[in-house]
């Protein structure tokens, strides 16, 4: 990489022999013959990386040093050193200095370190650059709520972002984002600087998941040739994300459990408890509930999850949210295939909404990816969306939640279809929805109990 560096020294000899040096190597050096002058100069630009003396007349390379962790925190500074001063040198790596190189004639120790420093900053760049478009990617603004349902759930992640230190338990199906919202919650609160580690549970081998997540010391067992560091070391300061908790065994169970209430860990093989602080996330599409009472969950660990639990809605029931999901999908895809579709046509946005998406956003996105491979022109056209979404259009009715309650929708064909037979699908679509209650879809459908019982006896008679 190309670094701009500043080299501070009182002797022009080795200022000299400095600058020629770097300059080779294609970095932009500027030379100061004084702490003064370099201290000056930190007003105006900050460098990457500076080479600095530790004796100079007037203000000394230690003191300069400690205005420059000031001025520039983040540039690594390398101290110059003379036989006989090393004292100060290891003065000035307490004081926060990278690195120091005694001055030889040929100056031969400085390219060394100077390599070091450089792949250091390096690899800062790289993740830097790796956490600025995380934090875009996953910023509250990406995130999609336009639905009531998913408004409210917006202000909780905004409130929890916040509170870094509470276990959330995320439920919801298969594909509503929870996994996304982890790392909303992540990237936009005080943890984001730390790591997010997610884990799917039921990728990891059962018995090598407790390796995995404690890690073990050399000679845990045959093989541990090495300490390995666990998930809950590398989520340190961060989050640790536990996807399709349900999925876990009792045994983890217990040992998981056991980490939330005391906030330490032992490493398979050793003695020693290690302290943690991460935030836990955990996730499921089980009914938790379910699993405590058929005994293949810990009620306990339930417990502790589920301090601030947060519950995505299937897509169906936020229908204001998939056309803004299909935009946002639409130039995601129109970028990765280099296609300028930047609209979907009025019979397409109807079709779309009208689907139930059993698999939730992540279906929403294939249908796009997939229609945006075949698309030609600049608009999305409902001949290129797979065939469900046209079968499900040709049913007579179909349910959406919109706001607080569901609605059903009847589309009937003029002439092909009766008021009876019309009649008979909404009937039949309360009762559904009434979960088979009859009393209930009556009085939704402002019947009473026998009216509505004699129509569903027509209905089964003309069957
Ligand atoms: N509110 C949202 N706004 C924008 N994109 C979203 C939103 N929610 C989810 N997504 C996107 O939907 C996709 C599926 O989300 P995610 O993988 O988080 O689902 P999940 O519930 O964790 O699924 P699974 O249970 O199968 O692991 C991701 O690409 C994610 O970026």
């Amino acid at each position: 990489m190309n670094a701009t560096i500043f080299v501070t020294d009182d002797e022009p000899a080795i200022r000299s022999a400095l600058v020629k040096r770097i300059t080779r190597r294609n970095h932009r050096v500027t030379a100061f013959a004084s702490g003064e002058d370099l201290v000056q100069a930190l007003d105006h630009e900050v460098p990457d990386l500076l080479l600095l003396d530790v004796k100079m007349p007037g203000l000394s390379g230690l003191e300069a040093l400690k205005i420059c962790r000031q001025k520039a925190p983040f540039s690594l500074v390398i101290m110059l050193t003379a036989y006989g001063t090393v004292q100060d040198a290891v003065e000035a790596m307490k004081l926060g200095a990278y690195d120091f190189v005694i001055k030889t004639v040929d100056l031969e120790g400085v390219e060394q370190v100077l390599d070091r420093a450089l792949e250091l900053l390096a690899l800062r760049r790289r993740m830097s650059f790796q956490s600025e478009q995380d934090m875009g990617q996953y910023a509250l603004t990406e995130l999609i709520a336009d639905s009531n349902a998913m408004q409210v759930l917006l202000a909780q992640i905004r409130e929890i972002a916040h509170n870094p230190k509470s276990t959330v338990l995320m439920l919801g199906e298969t594909g509503t984002g929870k996994e996304f919202v982890a790392r909303v919650l992540h990237h936009n609160g005080s943890r984001s600087a730390g790591p997010f580690i997610g884990v799917n549970c039921t990728a990891i081998p059962r018995e090598l998941f407790e390796s995995e997540l404690f890690g073990y010391e050399r000679g845990a067992f045959t093989g541990a040739n090495q300490r390995k560091l666990g998930l809950l070391d590398r989520a340190e300061s961060g989050t640790l994300f536990l996807d399709e908790i349900g999925d876990l065994d009792l045994g983890m169970q217990a040992k998981l459990l056991r980490v939330l209430q005391e906030r330490t860990f032992r490493r398979l093989g050793g003695t020693d408890d290690i302290a943690v602080d991460f935030r836990l996330i955990a996730a499921t599409n089980r009914d938790l509930k379910k699993e405590i009472a058929a005994g293949s969950f810990r009620e306990d660990l339930y417990f502790r999850l589920n301090v601030v639990a947060l519950e995505l809605p299937p897509l169906r029931q936020r229908t204001e949210d998939i056309l803004p999901l299909c935009m946002k999908a639409l130039l995601h895809y129109g970028k990765e295939f280099g296609k300028d579709v930047t609209d979907i046509d009025q019979e397409t946005r109807a079709l779309l909404e009208r689907y139930s998406y059993p698999g939730n956003i992540r279906e929403l996105q294939n249908i796009i990816e997939r229609a945006m491979i075949f698309c030609q022109g600049r608009t999305l056209t409902a001949n290129y969306l797979p065939r469900e979404l046209h079968d499900q259009a040709k049913q007579t009715t179909t349910t959406v939640v919109r706001g607080e309650a569901p609605l059903i929708r009847v589309e009937m064909e003029v002439g092909k279809q009766t008021l009876a037979e019309i009649e008979e699908s909404v009937i039949e679509e309360t009762l559904r929805l009434a979960d088979y209650n009859k009393s209930l879809a009556a009085k939704q459908l402002g019947l009473t109990r026998f009216a509505l019982d004699r129509r569903l006896k027509k209905i089964d008679k003309d069957r």
